[in-house]
């Protein structure tokens, strides 16, 4: 085990990027005063950071699942435009006793994730620079860059949002009329997120003897620290008028497209109950344990939960696309709703008010 101390900045840079992959479009990677790619179309670029004690904790710390998750909500950002990525812009601070070992797989999570991503899209995305610092706390930020618009290389073609956009698909495209459809899971981020924060044993017996892939409590607790947007399913959105990821929960993203597209967002219930019904078992042990007792009522309340969790639980990384072209969903996608004239969002008729996750509270 090696400390960074132990190592001169050009030694710990050589170590990580070891683990780089090239791209094609490169054509000044790192090492130089910056990166130089070739690209076809309209840039589209997005950064987003992972701060210690605000996006992460050190007790949950899994340098690997640290770098998938700051690759994934980056990459999801550029897919849901309908961008293909091409390069990641990786900027790190941590702190000196830091060991190499746990750099590089911080680098190898981002890389393997990178090449998920580029596997789902049929693109190639290098690490092409980044940044280096010293912090008592760490924090993994990422530049993600993509492009739209050029000789094939979006990953899906928007209908009604292409007006104005650089063929990128926004917020501002919904129109009464669309279907709400949604890609991937809502709400196991969030339930991993409140069972890692109540300190539970993932391997607690929860009386889930067969549980719904994706929903044992390893698995809810996993998705929150290194969570897998389905990239995929974004090509087969071919038409989408308007298209989000969820990362800070279904009431406050939709919401946005909403009041970016002057719509109304209508979730159906029914729709939701077979995200909320894989979340009941975990929801009622954190339940039954901050009450202590197994006592009646607990069912309700933890119903209750697991429907907090879906609607105001961001971070898996779900897409939520709005399209009036299909009959039946396109693979990868459920029907979750109805836009329609009018404003906010509504779960069968009731005003849900916008409860996701604020940096600053409110
Ligand atoms: N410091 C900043 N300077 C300039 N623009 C910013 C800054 N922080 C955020 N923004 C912009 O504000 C918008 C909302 O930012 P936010 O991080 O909430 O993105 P998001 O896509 O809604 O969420 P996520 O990145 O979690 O998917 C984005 O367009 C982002 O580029
Ligand atoms: C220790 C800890 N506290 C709180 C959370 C919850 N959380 C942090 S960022 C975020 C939304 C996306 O943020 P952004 O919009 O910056 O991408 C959420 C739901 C967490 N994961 N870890
Ligand atoms: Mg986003």
């Amino acid at each position: 085990m090696t400390r960074l101390s132990e190592l001169g900045e050009s030694h710990v840079l050589e170590r990580i990027l070891s683990h780089n992959r090239s791209g094609s479009q490169v054509i000044i990677g790192p090492g130089d005063d910056a990166a130089v790619t070739a690209v076809d179309g309209n840039l589209v670029s997005t950064a987003d950071m992972l701060v210690e004690n605000e996006d992460f904790t050190r007790t949950w710390l899994d340098w690997s699942r640290l770098g998938t998750k700051a690759a994934a909500q980056n990459l999801s950002d550029v897919c849901v435009m309908g961008a293909k990525p091409h390069g990641l812009l990786v900027s790190l601070a941590v702190p000196n006793s830091t060991e190499i070992e746990d750099l590089e797989a911080l680098f190898a999570g981002i890389v393997a994730e990178a090449a998920r991503a580029g596997e789902a899209l049929g693109c190639e995305i290098p690490i092409i620079g980044g940044d280096l610092s010293s912090s008592g706390l760490i924090v993994v930020a990422i530049t993600a860059l993509g492009t739209v618009g050029g000789s094939g290389t979006g990953t899906a073609a928007s209908s009604a949002g292409t007006h104005g956009s650089g063929a990128a698909i926004t917020r501002a495209g919904a129109q009464p009329g669309d279907s709400i459809y949604l890609a991937g899971t809502i709400g196991r981020a969030a339930a991993g997120l409140d069972l890692l924060f109540a300190g539970v044993d993932p391997n607690a017996d929860v009386g889930q003897d067969d549980p719904q892939p994706g929903t044992s409590l390893t698995e809810l607790i996993n998705t929150q620290l290194a969570p897998q947007p389905d990239y995929a399913a974004v090509l087969e959105m071919r038409a989408a008028s308007a298209m989000i990821d969820v990362s800070d929960g279904l009431s406050t993203d939709l919401g946005r497209v909403a009041a970016a597209s002057g719509v109304h967002a209508c979730i159906d219930r029914t729709a939701l109950q077979e995200l909320i019904d894989p979340l009941l078992p975990a929801a009622r042990h954190l339940v039954a344990r901050s009450s202590g007792t197994q006592a009646a009522g607990s069912t309700d309340k933890a119903e209750e939960l697991a429907l907090h969790w879906v609607l105001n639980g961001g971070e898996d990384h779900g897409f939520v696309a709005s399209s009036a072209q299909f009959d039946t969903p396109p693979v990868g996608w459920r029907r979750i709703g109805e836009m329609r004239d009018g404003s906010g969002v509504t779960l069968d008729g009731a005003p849900v008010p916008t409860s996701g996750f604020s940096h600053f509270g409110k």
